[in-house]
């Protein structure tokens, strides 16, 4: 079998009659999570109540498109929402970044919601005109865009699509542009299609004949101005779970906006990387090893990837952060939803092959924000992902990870240098990372636009991409974007953070044990919630020496916390048990655990720790437990701070498990705990009333004891809130 060959989804069950009847209905919440963009058709709350109870578990505020007031009071809603429904719910933050838009005017609807003026149509073969003129208004025959250097980043011959905001590609308000001659601040285009433009109008610089790259607004500072206010404003007053850093082009990227977070208090904010171009499917390892999760942005990717091409792509990148252990999003699921309340055919079943493809969670986009249908279309996406959820074949999965970690950690033994990491290799065999590389060394002269798109770098240090649409929503005084300076390979260095050991409950044995002594990676330097095994391949092209390489290579090779995880996944499946319950400190356990996809429920199990932050005190967890709300298997659960320890605290959790219907009397349950700092597997069972432990597992029970002695923790009453 070739590499290129996809795994067969071939359903066991294939008798019609048994698939079609109705599901009785299953308190199990689904694997796959579902995320909602924030905007006027979802921000009161009675509807973010209602798409919290159809199982909404993240939200998204885009700055791309509204003021930062419009955005906190939909996240204050969401605050009482989620007071009102108890549950938590992620939040997420999604920059401008390198988007380019069209500068339109508008008018504030009661809400403040910014709503354009009317539209206007473009016809096919027509000039057009796109300016980086300041004064120049909006018209059929003029657009001026956002990016003050635009037209230096122009050449006849080049693509320029205009779209309509989260709705890229595939509505009426998709023109495609042809740049024929620039002129001063001027790109003179002819118009390749008719079409109607309305909305906020977003502006991809498309791919230019022959050099296969495209999307050259990769060069663009990674923040803009308005970026940078809004995340500092954000985080002093919001709990702030993730940034969705838009148009990410490489590792580089990732680990400037995380010297960012750190340096702005968001030390706890975790990054998911948006994967929305060419270069950046050609980077595809070095972001997905620093970034905390990835998301695939189909619409802008579905400009850049050929029809024949899209499926394999979405495959591949999948299974690639599926091996990494990495969280995986995608968008653009269902979005005739935003004016039908029942989707096509095509996107039903788009959103069920993504579940078989191994994908975390889903993204809704223009469904959510301005659709007409937002509490249906979490429902109806959730729906599908259930009945998909029943088809995926857990145990293949289960083989294929385990065989998958073997083969590479086998690899990189007999050729530490090659670097394998993507899957798009441009051709002429140039670096993947070429960005990366970039900040270390002059990108390649062969590549004839990237070069030029450097020697842009230093005017953009004072070009103004500010904001939105336009500059509204910049605070007079901000200090200006400037590309940043490498960062200093600053990777903290630590390995599992748990002591070697054997586990006094549950030894790893069987067939898996061979897999778990060659596993790779569990000792990320980046990414909080996993592994790269490769990092040391994007960790060499940032300049770390051969032998430090070697070294993070043998150590990541020895893994006891994915042995671990692995162990309790197939213990699980063997036992039949109900439930998989993980302790999480970092996440990094259990998002091992749900690599290896469970056919259960893994309870992440989040006890509050109180930390100093200078001279002051801070209760860390919560955040911790909402970031769990994005990755495929896991329910958080938050247990009150400083109270339960041992089987008091496992029973409540238990107890409250039974209730939620995660699980049922009498089953067995895994663990995955620490016991005197050691990371161990055990075994428990519910009691027969699904009140708690059941009681005669003594060496369970005095595990957990041994623990609670040690003084970390004590034995009141917990409450436990999912
Ligand atoms: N038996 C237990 N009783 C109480 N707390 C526990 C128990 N086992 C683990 N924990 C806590 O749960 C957290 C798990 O952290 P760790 O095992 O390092 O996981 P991660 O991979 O998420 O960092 C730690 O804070 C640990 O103190
Ligand atoms: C970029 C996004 O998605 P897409 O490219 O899929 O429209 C998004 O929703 O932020």
């Amino acid at each position: 079998m070739t590499e290129r060959q996809a795994k067969t989804h071939f359903l066991e069950n294939t008798d019609l009659s048994s698939i079609l009847e109705p599901e009785t209905s299953s308190s199990r919440p689904a694997e796959c999570k579902v995320i909602a963009t924030l905007g006027p058709s979802c921000r009161d709350v009675e509807t973010l109540v209602a798409m919290m109870e159809a199982g909404m578990t993240a939200a998204r505020v885009d700055l791309t498109w509204g003021s930062l007031e419009y955005h906190k009071q939909s996240l204050r809603n969401l605050q009482q929402a989620s007071q009102q429904t108890k549950r938590m719910c992620a939040v997420i933050l999604d920059t401008v970044g390198r988007e380019l838009m069209i500068r339109r005017d508008f008018t504030l609807d009661h809400e403040g919601w910014p709503v354009h003026m009317e539209g206007f149509d473009i016809k096919d073969k027509q000039q057009v005109t796109v300016t980086t003129d300041a004064k120049a208004e909006a018209s059929s025959s003029v657009l001026p865009i956002s990016y003050q250097h635009f037209a230096h980043m122009c050449q006849p011959g080049d693509t320029l699509f205009v779209g309509r905001y989260l709705v890229n590609g595939a509505d009426q308000s998709s023109l495609y542009l042809e740049v024929k001659d620039i002129k001063g601040d001027d790109v003179i285009c002819t118009a390749l299609n008719d079409a109607h433009m309305d909305g906020l109008l977003t502006v991809i610089h498309s791919e230019r004949e022959g050099d296969g790259m495209s999307s050259l607004q990769t060069d663009l500072p990674l923040l803009t101005d308005y970026d940078e206010q809004a995340i500092k404003t954000f985080i002093k007053e919001f709990e702030i779970d993730y940034i969705n850093l838009t148009y990410t082009s490489s590792g580089m990227d990732v680990y400037e906006m995380r010297e960012f977070l750190d340096d702005n208090n968001g030390e706890n904010v975790k990054i998911i990387a948006k994967v929305e171009n060419l270069e950046a499917l050609h980077n595809f390892d070095s972001i997905a090893g620093a970034a905390d999760a990835v998301i695939l942005s189909r619409g802008n990717l579905g400009l850049d990837v050929a029809p024949e091409k899209t499926a394999v792509v979405q495959k591949a990148a999948i299974n690639r952060c599926n091996l990494l252990g990495r969280p995986v999003i995608i968008t653009r699921l269902v979005d005739s939803m935003a004016e039908a309340p029942r989707c096509t055919r095509a996107e039903a079943t788009d959103v069920a092959n993504a579940v078989l493809d191994g994908v975390d969670a889903m993204m809704m986009g223009a469904e959510t924000l301005r659709g007409k249908y937002p509490v249906e279309t979490v429902r109806t996406v959730l729906a599908i992902c259930r009945q998909a959820e029943l088809a995926f074949d857990h145990e293949s999965h289960f083989d294929r990870m385990m065989a998958r970690a073997m083969q590479e950690d086998e690899d990189m033994m007999l050729d530490s240098s090659h670097h394998h990491g993507d899957f798009l290799s441009p051709p002429g065999g140039q670096s993947p990372d070429s960005r990366a590389a970039a900040y270390a060394r002059p990108v390649p002269e062969t590549l004839e636009g990237a070069a030029k798109a450097v020697s842009l770098k230093s005017t953009e240090a004072s070009g103004s991409h500010g904001s939105p649409a336009d500059n509204h929503y910049v605070q007079p005084g901000l200090p200006p974007v400037h590309p940043r300076t490498p960062p200093s390979a600053r990777r903290p260095g630590s390995s599992d953070g748990h002591t070697e050991g054997t586990s006094p409950s549950f030894s790893a044995s069987g067939p898996s044990q061979m897999g778990h002594a060659r596993f790779s990676g569990s000792s990320n330097r980046v990414s909080s919630f996993g592994s790269l095994p490769r990092a040391m391949s994007t960790a060499a092209s940032l300049g770390e020496t051969a032998a430090a390489a070697e070294s993070r290579r043998t150590e990541s090779s020895m893994s006891k916390v994915e042995s671990i995880a692995s162990t309790a996944v197939r213990a699980a499946a063997k036992m039949d048990a109900g439930l998989i319950i993980c302790y999480a400190g970092t996440g990094r356990t259990a998002s091992l655990v749900a690599k290896y996809r469970p056919n259960v429920p893994i309870l992440t199990l989040v006890v509050p720790q109180l930390r100093s932050k200078g001279l002051a005190w801070e209760l860390e967890g919560r955040s911790l437990a909402r970031q769990f709300l994005i990755m495929r298997g896991l329910i958080p659960m938050l247990a009150a701070p400083m109270q339960g320890a041992g089987d008091s605290l496992l029973s409540q959790v238990l107890s409250a498990a039974v209730k939620r219907g995660l699980v049922e009397p009498k089953q067995h349950v895994v663990c995955v705990l620490s016991v005197r700092g050691d990371l161990v597997l055990n075994v428990c069972q519910v009691d027969e009333k699904g009140s708690g432990l059941k009681s005669n597992l003594a060496s369970l029970g005095s595990e957990l004891n041994l623990t609670a002695q040690q003084g970390n923790v004590s034995q009141h009453e917990v409450a436990l809130s999912f």
